[in-house]
């Protein structure tokens, strides 16, 4: 996917989807997540692929090895840039994702990236000590499951600007790194919990950030994308 913001199409008909879009030019990364892939199927893909969008279809597959294998070699055939799966699915599931995805494109088709959720940006550390019961430290999760990620062959990882930094280093800086909860300066928090902005993420090494409400949810979301985008580039 191009690196400019990817922005996530959290909307329940392709309608509003197409309505929001109508102010950007083609060519944008666009994120199409369970709630409008669960209502319009397949063919919402298809339509933004055939209007030139990139698009990370994020539906985060998380199921027994061979349910996930499955899923992938339908999920590659639909052309998308980039798809994912739970981290904590663990290494053989994630392995059968690639496989998935590798027989579904055996055709010629190109294989998506693939990459791996490892801990939401919705969680902090106290749900991770007290309800996940992990004893170890909520980046040192972070770490574990981008490190098995990369051991499974998977293409990179979803974790918070927050991880970034440790995670290029120990993966490398090619190893993706895509990152939610990006918000502005003083925005609304919403759900959210690991955020940050444009610029932090910049400057902690994100390939990849992706946008909600922050754009959605604005008077003019153009205007929102195009400020967004140069401080994520750094011209501001
Ligand atoms: O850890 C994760 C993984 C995925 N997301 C998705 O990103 C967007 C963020 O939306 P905002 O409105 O900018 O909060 C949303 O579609 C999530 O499903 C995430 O936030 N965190």
């Amino acid at each position: 996917m191009k690196t400019s913001p990817i922005i996530a199409l959290d909307f329940d008909s392709s309608k509003k989807v197409f309505n929001f879009l109508e102010p950007f030019e083609g060519g944008i990364n666009v994120k199409v997540g369970m709630q409008l892939y669960y209502k319009e199927g397949p063919a919402i893909v298809a339509k933004l692929k055939e209007l030139g969008y990139d698009v990370f279809l994020d539906l985060k597959l998380h199921d027994i090895p061979n349910t996930v294998m499955s899923a992938m070699e339908v999920l590659a055939t639909l052309g998308a840039d980039m798809v994912n799966v739970h981290a904590a699915g663990g290494r053989s599931m994630m392995e059968a994702a690639l496989e998935g995805l590798d027989k579904g494109t055996a055709t010629g088709k190109k294989r998506p990236s693939i990459i791996g959720v490892t801990q939401l940006t919705s969680t902090d550390e106290q749900q991770v000590r007290d309800e996940q019961l992990i004893r170890a430290s909520l980046q040192e999760s972070v770490l574990h499951y981008a490190q098995l990620t990369k051991d499974a062959g998977l293409d990179g990882v979803v974790c918070s600007v927050h991880e970034a930094a440790i995670i290029s280093e120990v993966c490398g800086p090619e190893f993706l790194k895509v990152t939610p909860g990006i918000r502005m300066l003083g925005g609304d928090v919403q759900d959210q919990k690991r955020i940050a902005t444009p610029e932090e993420s910049r400057k902690e090494g994100s390939t990849h950030i992706v946008v909600g409400r922050a754009i959605t949810g604005a008077t003019d979301p153009r205007a929102a994308y195009e400020e967004i985008n140069a401080l994520w580039k750094g011209m501001e």
